[in-house]
């Protein structure tokens, strides 16, 4: 029987031989390797934290001490080893387990994460709330190198030494966010990484951990320590200088280090940094080749279906304005906050190096950077997706609209994301964004639309935003010919009768699929109609359609709270117009992991919804 198939609870990996624990580190390589590949998921980061993991549960009991994530993506070799090996080929999708950690799916998982950089906060959060109450558990926060760079994770750690706390950090430095990290004090860690006198530092707490009398002598060792410290810390260090003694650095795959230096921070009773340096898609040859390509896969494509050409992304045919734009007009600039990948910049970073800015995971700082890009006289696009633009709407407000800057924010992935679920879906940024004074907000539903927007946005003396959902960009979706978008027009693509469907962006396709439909089972032809704009809204055509038919539904990839939706039937009802209204978009909850096609069936976005809406008002029309 493996190792793996012998565990019945994390704590028998403590009976495990050094031997053992290393061989057990190699199944749950395998066993990653095998349900990724077949169901996608952030296989690089997984497979590079998986010693750390072992280690982790072999000094620490989930069940008493506190182990938090930072972003979640690489915990998978703690979701097997805390009770859910039996289901972890169901990873990511509907009704499975999550890729992230989540409170409701195992009492092990201590925080609900999916954006980065909380987990110093959080951590700091259990250990104060520990010490208030009088309880006596280990407190471990686990951040990678790419987080650790957001403002967020720095707040924290300036944080530590007020909050007074103990609490136990673990760095897991790859040397990688998703692409290469960047920054100043990315070159910071990476001098730390060789740093003879934190090599020294290491030397030292390792020799002396093996010979530590159980028990007595713990205090004098860890003054030594701290004497040792400030003896070889040349120059500063900046955790140290936080208040926050650094350990390292450390083998990242090395259990027998990794095991002695916890043992070690276990009985250190002050803020502890340990850094340990990792390989990204450690033990899976290509992923180490390519951590970018393997930090985040998709599943295994199905060979019973028909393989079609594939359309570009959204990201990749905004990428592809921009760098016509750029090339005519050198003012324009693109940003991204770590995401050049999914935001498929590359092209855009290859052509414009100079006029190409990748902050870090600095969602915030993107925003305000582009607004000073802006005031400084450029015509900066901030790419950006829906879920992460959460962490940037103060940027949005303040900074950009309040000030009339001109710029572009492009929301990429707005709408529902399928696998990575509730923390990655992007449903706000159209209630918020609709509330922003002075915001110009559109939807393309297709490619034409996109580079015309985009061409409108440069236009304007003030900021904008665009959003575009999660997958292919079809090239056409209805007429061709449509109004100048100078105009801020909405556009009508079906004249029908009785029912009108209005939406924007992603939902267009569906609605005129619906509407082919009612053609086929011969129910009258509802009107379609593309909003276009978000804001401001084209009430004059709106009010016309609206006349003429007894049925609006309005179909809305968003929550339906705050939606246009309900700007509309607010309008409705103003008017005092007797109509049938209905607004279908999200629901007050959070959807879980799944494909995006499950996602959208269950918040009712299908031609059969649709048409259940639409045949009572048929009925009530027949003789
Ligand atoms: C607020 C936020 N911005 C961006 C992301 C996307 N993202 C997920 S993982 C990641 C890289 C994190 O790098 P690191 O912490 O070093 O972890 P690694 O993948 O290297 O293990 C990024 C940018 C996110 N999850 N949250
Ligand atoms: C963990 C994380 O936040 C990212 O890796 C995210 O999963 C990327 O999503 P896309 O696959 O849509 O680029
Ligand atoms: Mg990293």
């Amino acid at each position: 029987m493996s190792l793996l198939g012998a565990i019945r609870d994390y704590r028998d990996l403590r009976a495990f031989s050094p031997e053992e624990a290393s061989a057990l580190c190699g199944e749950l390589r395998e066993r990653i390797i095998d349900v990724v590949l077949d169901r996608g998921g952030h296989l690089a980061s997984s497979l590079g934290a998986v010693e750390l993991i072992v280690g982790l549960l072999r000094l620490f009991d989930p069940a008493e001490d506190r182990i938090i994530f930072d972003v979640g993506h690489q915990a998978y070799a703690y979701k097997i080893l805390t009770g859910r090996d039996d289901v972890f080929n169901t990873l990511r999708t509907w009704g499975g387990i999550s890729g992230f950690p989540k409170h409701r799916e195992s009492p092990f998982d201590h925080f609900d994460v999916g954006h980065s950089s909380t987990s110093l906060s959080a951590g700091l959060g259990y250990a104060k709330a520990r010490d208030i109450r009088g309880e006596s558990h280990e407190v471990v926060a686990f951040i990678g190198d790419g987080a650790l760079l957001n403002g967020l994770a720095l707040e924290a750690l300036n944080n530590v030494k007020s909050a007074d706390t103990k609490l136990i950090i673990i760095l897991n430095d790859n040397e990688w966010s998703i692409n290469r990290k960047v920054g100043g004090l990315a070159e910071c860690l990476a001098r730390m990484r060789s740093h003879s006198s934190y090599r020294r530092l290491k030397a030292f707490i390792k020799e002396h951990c093996r010979n530590l009398p159980k028990g007595e002598g713990i205090e004098a060792f860890l003054g030594r320590v701290k004497d040792h410290v400030k003896a070889v810390l040349q120059p500063s260090n900046f955790f140290e200088e936080l208040d926050i003694s650094y350990w390292g650095p450390f083998d990242g795959h090395d259990l027998e280090d990794i095991e002695t230096v916890l043992a070690l921070a276990r009985r250190y009773d002050r803020p502890v940094l340990i850094h340990f340096l990792t390989e990204k898609g450690r033990g899976y040859r290509p992923a180490e080749e390519n951590p970018t390509k393997f930090h985040g896969i998709s599943c295994r494509p199905d060979p019973s279906l028909p393989k079609e050409p594939p359309l570009p992304s959204w990201s990749s045919a905004v990428c592809d304005v921009l760098r016509e734009r750029a090339a005519a007009d050198p003012r324009v600039v693109a940003l991204t906050a770590a995401m050049m990948e999914g935001s498929k910049l590359n092209a855009f970073a290859r052509d414009f190096p100079d006029r190409f800015f990748d902050v870090g995971i600095a969602e915030g700082h993107l925003l305000t950077f582009a607004a000073g890009l802006a005031a400084g006289g450029l015509r900066p696009v901030a790419t950006i997706y829906a879920t992460f633009l959460q962490r940037a709407m103060d940027q949005l407000v303040e900074d950009i609209a309040m000030q009339g800057h001109p710029v572009i924010v492009a929301v990429d992935r707005a709408g529902l994301v399928g696998e990575d679920g509730e923390t990655h879906h992007g449903l706000l940024d159209v209630c918020w964004g609709r509330a922003v004074p002075g915001l110009a907000m559109m939807a393309p539903r297709d490619v034409i639309d996109l580079q015309a927007m985009f061409d409108y946005a440069f236009t304007l003396a003030g900021p904008s935003m665009i959003r575009y959902p999660r997958g292919c960009a079809p090239l056409v979706v209805g007429p061709e010919i449509r109004p100048d978008i100078a105009s801020g027009r909405a556009q009508c693509l079906v004249e029908g009768e009785e029912t009108l469907l209005i939406g924007y962006g992603s939902t267009i396709p569906l609605l005129l699929e619906a509407q082919q439909r009612c053609l086929f089972l011969g129910l009258p032809s509802p009107s379609v109609v593309d909003l276009r704009f978000l804001k401001p809204l084209d009430w004059t055509s709106l009010d016309d359609w609206i006349s003429t038919h007894r049925r609006v539904l309005i179909v809305e990839e968003g929550y339906a709270a705050g939606s246009i939706g309900e700007a509309l039937g607010a309008h409705i009802a103003t008017q005092g117009l007797s109509i049938d209204f209905k607004v279908i978009a999200v629901a007050d909850a959070y959807i879980p992991q799944g494909t995006q096609e499950e996602q959208w069936k269950s918040c009712g976005f299908s031609v059969e919804t649709l048409l259940s809406q639409i045949r009572p008002c048929h009925v009530s029309t027949a003789p």
